[in-house]
């Protein structure tokens, strides 16, 4: 049922009136740039490298510069046999079923790997990698392939380690909320399995019916709850890693307080595979809320959608759940490519509001009170409600389908950055002057609550030329904000050699020791992540 409230009458009786299917109903200045990219710190230089290769270099990926194959061993057929005995069945060598695990979601990335082990357990897993150390043969671990940096497939001819039959729930704990379980587990499959109980996934994401908790940990993503629930660096009580010599690291805790020592767990979140294979999760999970509600509203400036915010986050204090923006430039890609409509007046901007809360009567008066001081003071010019499951979905779908909507507008460049939220439609501003029409669509969207903008450029086909007037202008502008280059995708194999602009080289550095000391042989996940100098 939409809840009406005073100025959005017309559209919430819009919303009433369309089909139930959500699919069929809705389908300045670079504020005080001044490091200049020879102020950078000595290695930045490398972020100019290109995943572009030279011309009949066989050994790089892509079309140019990318890295070189480092001299890992090559699979033979001892190599098979030894597989094949460990994994009846499950050691896949068909070139047809290794096509998906070679190419990454977005089809901008392509290895050429001719085995995918497929193991179930632990166990498995610890024998593969303590058999693949001792050969030397690099192993490409991969959960669901929806990463957007090229860190979840291999770059030349890495064995696919799959964690998709590693599906199983090992344990939930009613009282205390937690959950323990494989890392093959699919997001969705997770936050089903949890409504039953009555309780959430802490965190949520367009790629939910596909991504897996083990490689969501291991690429610490953020998703659009991190606003409420927090980080995984929170919420993940403890993992069971596999690390690179076969060793079984269980640090599977399910306590909230843990001060015993270094709190090893985080090394392993967010790197993305190279410091050791996820194969367990648990994870603390939050009540499944009583009352959800969605507004979706449309503002003439980023500056009132900022004041929104500021006044959003005053009045619906405890019951916000997330803030989300996409300018009219995804809501022209959602009606276009995915026949999406619109479901208020135009608008500049458009923001996704939701409350997550425990008394539906409460958080309606709340977001009642909320929406008409905004609407009042006119920072918000339209909008719509939606309390009822089926119109939820829908109007999440204008925010969770925007990355679709580009795939299908041409060649999609990403960057993912964290800025100071009052500067992140800055750099979108900024980057289409700096583009011109040499770019086919600039769009910027994203996680307004965590400072974390999505600026995606779109070009007819793959262009050199729009890649070189792209990079490193948006790491230069971020870097001179102090912001990250990576604020929740990861660097994988394609921003890895631009964490200069984000870290120092003494960081870099040690992390670095850090990959030597539990990776001497360099055969997890490599060419990702750390930049090329430190191999
Ligand atoms: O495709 C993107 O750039 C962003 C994807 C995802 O992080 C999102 O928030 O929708
Ligand atoms: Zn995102």
């Amino acid at each position: 049922m939409a809840v009406l409230f005073p100025g959005l009458r017309a559209t919430a009786k819009w919303l009433k009136s369309q089909p139930a299917s959500p699919l069929a109903a809705f389908g300045g200045g670079i504020p005080s740039f001044n490091m200049k990219p020879s102020m950078l710190p000595q290695h930045a230089a490398l972020g100019h490298i290109r995943l572009v290769h030279a011309a009949g270099d066989k050994s790089r990926p892509g079309n140019g510069t990318g890295p070189r194959r480092l001299p890992f061993a090559t699979v033979n057929e001892q190599d098979l046999d030894y597989f094949r005995r460990l994994l009846p069945g499950r050691t896949i060598t068909d070139p047809d079923l290794l096509q998906s695990g070679n190419e990454d979601w977005l089809k901008s990335v392509k290895g050429s790997s001719e085995v995918l082990l497929r193991p179930q357990s632990t166990e498995e897993v610890s024998q593969i990698l303590r058999y693949c150390n001792e050969r030397r043969l690099a192993v490409n671990p991969q959960g669901g392939n929806t990463g957007l940096v090229g860190g979840s497939v291999p770059v030349f001819d890495e064995i696919i380690l799959s964690t998709a039959l590693m599906n199983q729930v090992m344990s939930f704990d009613h009282v205390s909320g937690i959950l323990t379980c494989q890392a093959g587990c699919v997001l969705e499959n997770l936050s089903s399995y949890l409504e039953e109980k009555d309780f959430i996934m802490p965190l949520d994401l367009g790629a939910k019916g596909s991504c897996q908790i083990g490689g969501n940990v291991a690429t610490n993503a953020g998703g659009l709850r991190l606003l409420r629930y927090g980080s995984l660096r929170g919420t993940v009580l403890g993992l069971e890693v596999v690390l690179a010599d076969g060793k079984v690291l269980n640090c599977l805790a399910t306590l909230r307080k843990d001060n015993t020592g270094y709190d090893l767990k985080q090394l392993f979140i967010g790197s993305e595979g190279t410091l050791g294979v996820i194969t367990a999760v648990s994870i603390l999970c939050p009540r499944k809320p009583r009352a959800v509600n969605v507004a979706f509203l449309g503002c003439s400036t980023f500056q009132q959608l900022l004041e929104t915010f500021q006044c959003c986050r005053g009045m619906l204090g405890e019951i916000l759940s997330a803030f989300e923006f996409l300018d009219s430039a995804c809501m022209r890609l959602l009606e276009k490519h995915l026949k999406l409509v619109n479901p208020i007046t135009e608008s500049p901007f458009y923001i996704v509001i939701e409350t997550a809360g425990s008394n539906a009567a409460h958080d309606e008066e709340k977001l009642h009170n909320f929406l008409e001081t905004v609407m009042e003071s006119s920072l918000v010019t339209d909008g719509t409600v939606a309390t009822e499951d089926a119109k939820i979905k829908a109007l999440w779908a204008m925010r969770e389908r925007v990355t679709e909507a580009l795939t299908h507008d041409g060649y999609t460049y990403k960057y993912d950055i964290s800025l100071p939220v009052e500067k992140i439609y800055q750099l979108v501003t900024d980057m289409r002057h700096h583009l011109g029409d040499r770019a086919k669509n600039v769009v910027g969207y994203g996680h307004v609550g965590d400072g974390n903008l999505h600026l995606n450029i779109t070009s007819p086909t793959k262009d050199p030329a729009l890649l070189a007037a792209i990079e490193p202008y948006v790491y230069e502008w971020t870097a001179g904000c102090r912001g990250s280059i990576s604020a929740e995708h990861g660097l994988g194999l394609k921003k890895k050699n631009y964490i200069y602009f984000s870290k120092p080289p003494e960081a870099v550095a040690l992390m670095g020791n850090i990959k030597s000391m539990l990776d001497p042989h360099g055969i997890l996940n490599p060419y990702k992540t750390l930049p090329d100098n430190l191999r």
